[in-house]
C-alpha cells in the first residue's frame, strides 16, 4: 500500500533520512518510533510528498508520487488523510464548518457535502457539537473533529503525527479506540509516529523503529508482544521498552 525505496532527505545541508527503504502493507496499523530528532515525521510527511524526498521514490496505492505534478499530488492526496499531534483546527470556524472545508478543497459534489461532513461527525462521536468552535471544545474532542475532517475525502490511508501526545492517559484510550476503529469498519491504513510504546503496544501490528535517520528495524506486534528479531532484540528492548519510553 505505501512503499519508499531509497528515499533520503536533506535540511541545510544535514542528512535527515538515509536511503529509507520500508513497505506498510494494506490495512496495517504501523508505529513509527525512535527517539526526538530521529527523523520519525519528516518520514510521515514523506509518505504524502508534504516533504519531497531529495532521492527515492515514494508510491502509495499503486501510485508513484515522486513522479506525480502538484496538480496530480492535490488529487491522490484526498486519499490520503492526515491528523497532527496539535490538531491544526481553524479557530474561526466551527466543528462542522471545519469538516466542510476538506470536502470544498476537494471538489467534493455540493449536494452530499453536508450530509458527508455530517457521517464523519457522528463516526467520531460528536455530531451534537456541530455549531461549537474549536476553543470550545476539549484536546480530545478537537483530535475527533480533525479524525472527521482527515476521513471526509474517504482516504485510504490516515497518516497520524503524534496524535495522543498532548492528551491525557483516558483521552488517549479513546483516540486510539477511534483509530482502531477506522482501521477495522474502514479498511483504512493507518501510519502512526509516537514517541510512546504503550501506544505502540496497544494499537500498531508492525512498527518500525527510527534512528538517526535510518530503519534500525521493522518487527510485528501480536497480542504476545513484539516479535523482535535478533537485530531488535537488543536494541528495541532496551531502548523501547525500558520505561516505556525512547525519549528516556
Ligand atoms: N523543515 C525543516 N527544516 C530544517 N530542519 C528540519 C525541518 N524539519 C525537520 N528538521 C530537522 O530534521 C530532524 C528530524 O526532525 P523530525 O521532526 O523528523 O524528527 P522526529 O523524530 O519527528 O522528532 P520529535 O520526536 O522531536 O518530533 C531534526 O533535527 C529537525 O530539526
Amino acid at each position: 500500500m505505501i512503499s519508499l525505496h531509497n528515499v533520503s532527505k536533506t535540511f541545510n545541508g544535514v542528512p535527515v533520512i538515509h536511503a529509507i527503504t520500508l513497505s506498510i502493507a494494506q490495512g496495517d496499523i504501523h508505529g513509527i518510533i525512535g527517539a526526538s530528532g530521529a527523523g520519525k515525521s519528516t518520514l510521515l510527511r514523506i509518505m504524502n510528498l508534504l516533504e519531497a524526498p531529495d532521492s527515492g521514490e515514494v508510491e502509495v496505492n499503486k501510485q508513484k508520487l515522486t513522479a506525480f505534478n502538484s496538480k496530480q499530488l492535490r488529487q491522490v492526496r484526498k486519499s490520503i488523510g492526515m491528523i497532527f499531534q496539535h490538531f491544526n483546527l481553524v479557530a474561526n470556524k466551527t466543528v462542522y464548518q471545519n469538516v466542510v472545508v476538506a470536502l470544498e478543497l476537494a471538489n467534493y459534489p455540493k449536494a452530499d457535502r453536508r450530509k458527508r461532513a455530517v457521517e464523519c461527525l457522528q463516526f467520531v462521536g460528536l455530531e451534537s457539537f456541530m455549531t461549537k468552535y474549536p476553543a470550545q471544545l476539549s484536546g480530545g474532542q478537537k483530535q475527533r473533529v480533525a479524525i472527521a475532517r482527515a476521513l471526509a475525502n474517504h482516504p485510504h490511508v490516515l497518516l497520524c503525527d503524534e496524535p495522543t501526545s498532548s492528551l491525557d492517559p483516558h483521552t488517549t484510550a479513546e483516540i486510539l479506540a477511534v483509530l482502531s476503529d477506522i482501521n477495522k469498519r474502514m479498511g483504512v491504513t493507518i501510519v502512526l509516529v509516537t514517541h510512546e510504546m504503550d501506544v505502540i503496544k496497544s494499537l500498531c501490528n508492525r512498527v518500525t523503529v527510527l534512528s538517526d535517520g535510518s530503519v534500525h528495524d521493522t518487527v510485528s506486534i501480536t497480542p504476545k508482544g513484539i516479535q523482535a528479531t535478533e537485530n531488535t532484540a537488543a536494541h528495541l528492548l532496551k531502548q523501547l521498552m525500558k520505561d516505556g519510553d525512547p525519549h528516556a
